[in-house]
């Protein structure tokens, strides 16, 4: 892969390219599903539904055993419980991945400003930044819910090459699925993949992006300013 030349800003995701939430997933909704009297899900189920925001999660999570009609009738009170276990264990059962704190040290010794966008809900996001201590290298960090539309909309790249008064060829997207390039691709920023993530379940090399870099440090090694 080339270097991508003239970039000024990343923009990160969260959720299966900083840190490895799949745990705090999984213990949130089947602590809801047991409220449910519902059977727990298995962890290689949940991964594949990840990314898309929680309302999508729960609907989908609601799904495997409601009809349509039923995942409306218990959809708000499925979220309210599904919200306070999340927040009761957020990142307890989470940890980072390899040189996630030196990829972004990195990035930020060339020059680089950082934004993390997420479709985690900000109320999520953002202890959970404070509890990893990543929390500090982001100018701006926007949640699922900060903004009209989440990504795959092309929406929060778009407000985040705005805050930095930037171009979108001057901002890289970094993110381990697809939503994450199809938003950056969208808004005309370039897009990094990571292999580690949740992808919804389909390879990694479908993404269309700029490449596929092996952490964080590998693709601040690929960014020249
Ligand atoms: O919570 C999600 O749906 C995914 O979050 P992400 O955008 O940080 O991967
Ligand atoms: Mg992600």
């Amino acid at each position: 892969m080339t270097q991508l030349q003239g970039i000024k800003a990343a923009i990160i995701d969260l959720d299966g390219t900083m840190v490895d939430t799949i745990g705090d997933f999984l213990v949130a909704i089947n602590a809801m599903r047991a409220e449910f009297a519902l059977a727990p899900l298995a962890q290689a189920t949940i991964q594949n539904m990840v990314g898309k925001g929680s309302e999508n999660l729960i609907r989908q999570v609601l799904a495997c055993d409601f009809s349509a009609t039923d995942v409306e009738q218990h959809f708000d009170a499925a979220m309210d419980s599904y919200q306070r276990h999340y927040l009761a264990i957020n990142g307890q059962f989470s940890q980072l991945y390899p040189d996630v704190h030196a990829g972004l040290q990195a990035m930020q010794t060339r020059g680089l400003r950082l934004a993390c966008v997420t479709n985690k809900p900000i109320a999520f996001a953002l202890p959970l930044l404070k509890q990893k201590q990543l929390i500090d290298y982001f100018d701006v960090i926007y949640g699922g819910d900060s903004l009209a539309h989440k990504k795959p909309h092309p929406a929060p790249m778009l407000k985040v090459c705005d805050d930095f008064q930037l171009a979108p060829t001057q901002v890289v997207a970094i993110g381990d699925s697809s939503n994450d390039a199809i938003a950056a691709r969208a808004a005309g920023c370039w897009a990094l993949t990571l292999p580690y993530g949740y992808n919804h379940g389909e390879a990694v090399q479908q993404i269309d992006s700029d490449g596929i870099v092996e952490t964080l440090l590998c693709a601040a090694q690929k960014l020249n300013s």
